[in-house]
């Protein structure tokens, strides 16, 4: 039977319309590869809170859960995720990076085009088209 980890990750949006995606290091599994900050959900914690401690613990600053998207569950040859998305915005503090290599504030018309973990892409095309919706 398929063991699926939950992990959440945040879709932070910023000004301009643009979202917050950051690039794993060269160390962590996955290299180098694009995604949305976030991790995995301890035992004791709920999703949203899993999300709010992340967050500050790569990035060090506070969070405020706007909405949520669907959950995208992905098997990738060594591992399987449920990875649970909510659109987030910045509350608090200036963004000093712990983990990650590097982020960019993106457009979303330009999300697409990045070198994305897998599990990620659904997820960025179903934010994508709740974007277009609400145009
Ligand atoms: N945070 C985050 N993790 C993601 C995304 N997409 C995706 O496939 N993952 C995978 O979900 C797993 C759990 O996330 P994590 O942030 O806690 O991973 P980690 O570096 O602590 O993992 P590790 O300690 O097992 O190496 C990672 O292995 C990562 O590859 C995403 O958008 N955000």
């Amino acid at each position: 039977m398929t063991v699926f980890i939950d992990v959440t990750c945040a879709i932070i949006e910023g000004e301009l319309g643009k979202v917050l995606v950051a690039q794993r290091s060269a160390e962590m599994k996955l290299p180098l590869k694009m995604e949305f900050p976030g991790g995995k959900v301890e035992p004791d914690e709920s999703p949203e809170e899993s999300l709010i401690r992340e967050i500050k613990e790569e990035l060090d600053v506070d969070i405020e859960i706007v909405s949520g998207i669907p959950a995208n569950q992905h098997s990738y040859p060594d591992f399987s995720i449920n990875l649970i998305p909510f659109v987030c915005r910045i509350t608090d503090g200036e963004i000093i990076l712990r983990e990650h290599a590097m982020y960019h504030w993106v457009a979303i018309d330009e999300l697409l085009s990045l070198d994305w973990a897998e599990a990620d892409i659904p997820i960025v095309s179903d934010y994508i088209r709740s974007k277009k919706i609400r145009k």
